[in-house]
């Protein structure tokens, strides 16, 4: 059963005060928030099941969300977590299935359902909330560009000091299909000019800025300095967090689960001016995008089959 948002459950009592809730969720029409009792909180827009913000105990923002992002259901949100599914990137034609999808497919570009919230057994410091898409809830033109049967089932679970963000992706029809899937995370920085990402020493990588190719791992750690668009090769030990300092202070350890590449983007400037709903324009300066994802070939799903992939990000 699916409990009712609006109302606060697990009670918390302290001697000589009244039961303090553990957890607060409320819901309007077009999204859900959480706050635990510690004042660590969420927000999630059902268009695109896109996270909008994600905030520690202080009330400091940890993702950055675009000031002109549309957030009326009429374009992607630029910002936050936008999931991408079943594609990512722009169509190619040498995949018929996905070849007539937008850019990074349509999960991001339709409304969700709110499946509802839970809180782990015995635990005073978490909230999950579940949502749902399925091939029934998305509309007749977008399902004749890829006609499948799916169902998708989306948790984002806040902790006192991470988010979970996981991923069910299930062949409900009798057809085989092949998904890409990612979630393409905007983190909030104070200065990209101080930003190093580590973890993805060694690992290959496919440059997408100004044509594609493929280059060897460096040894240190990687910092932008210009428009950055790469997709990296991992391996599956998902023990290895990707860290994202900034100032030299690590500030996200990202974990992945079944989820064995990681693209790193920053639009930099002549690409953010292009953009109508980037801004402020200098907002490159304060945001990378950090995707953990299935993105090179193809996940195949036969008739029953699930996949599932995860992100944990914490705050050290
Ligand atoms: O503008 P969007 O469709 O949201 O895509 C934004 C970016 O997403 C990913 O990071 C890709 O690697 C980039 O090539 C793309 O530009």
């Amino acid at each position: 059963m699916v409990d009712r948002p609006n109302k606060p459950t697990a009670l918390v009592k302290t001697p000589g005060l009244p039961p303090q809730p553990q957890v607060t969720i409320s819901q309007d029409n077009t999204r859900v928030t959480a706050s635990l009792h510690t004042g660590e909180s969420i927000e999630v827009l059902l268009y695109g099941a896109t996270v909008l913000s994600w905030k520690d105990c202080a009330g400091d923002e940890k993702l950055w969300l675009s000031e002109t992002a549309k957030l009326d259901g009429s374009k992607p949100v630029r910002g936050g977590i936008p999931i991408v599914f079943p594609l990512f990137g722009p169509p190619n034609a040498s995949h018929a299935a996905t070849s007539s999808l937008p850019q990074h497919g349509f999960a991001r570009n339709v409304r969700w359902e709110f499946l509802g919230k839970s809180t782990s057994e015995g635990s005073s410091s978490n909230v999950k909330l579940d949502f749902g898409l399925s091939s029934e809830g998305i509309d007749e033109a977008t399902r004749s560009l890829w006609p499948y049967s799916f169902g998708l089932l989306y948790s984002v679970t806040l902790d006192r000091e991470s988010l979970n963000t996981t991923l069910v992706i299930t062949n409900d029809g009798n057809e085989p299909f092949e998904i890409q899937t990612l979630f393409h995370t905007y983190f909030r920085v104070q200065d990209i000019a101080s930003v190093q990402v580590g973890g993805l020493e060694d690992a290959s990588y496919t440059d997408r800025v100004g044509g594609t190719k493929t280059e060897a791992g460096t040894s240190s750690p990687l910092t932008i300095a210009g428009e950055t668009d790469r997709v990296y090769q991992l391996t599956k030990d998902s023990k290895k967090a990707i860290v994202i300092s900034d100032g030299g202070e690590p500030r996200f350890n990202i974990f992945r689960d079944n989820l064995d590449q990681a693209v790193v983007w920053n639009p930099w400037d002549a690409k953010s001016a292009a953009m109508a709903d980037f801004s402020p324009k200098d907002g490159f300066k304060r945001m990378i995008c950090v995707e953990a994802g299935s993105v090179q070939g193809w996940q195949k799903l036969d008739k029953g089959d699930a996949f599932e992939g995860a992100q944990t990000i914490f705050l050290p």
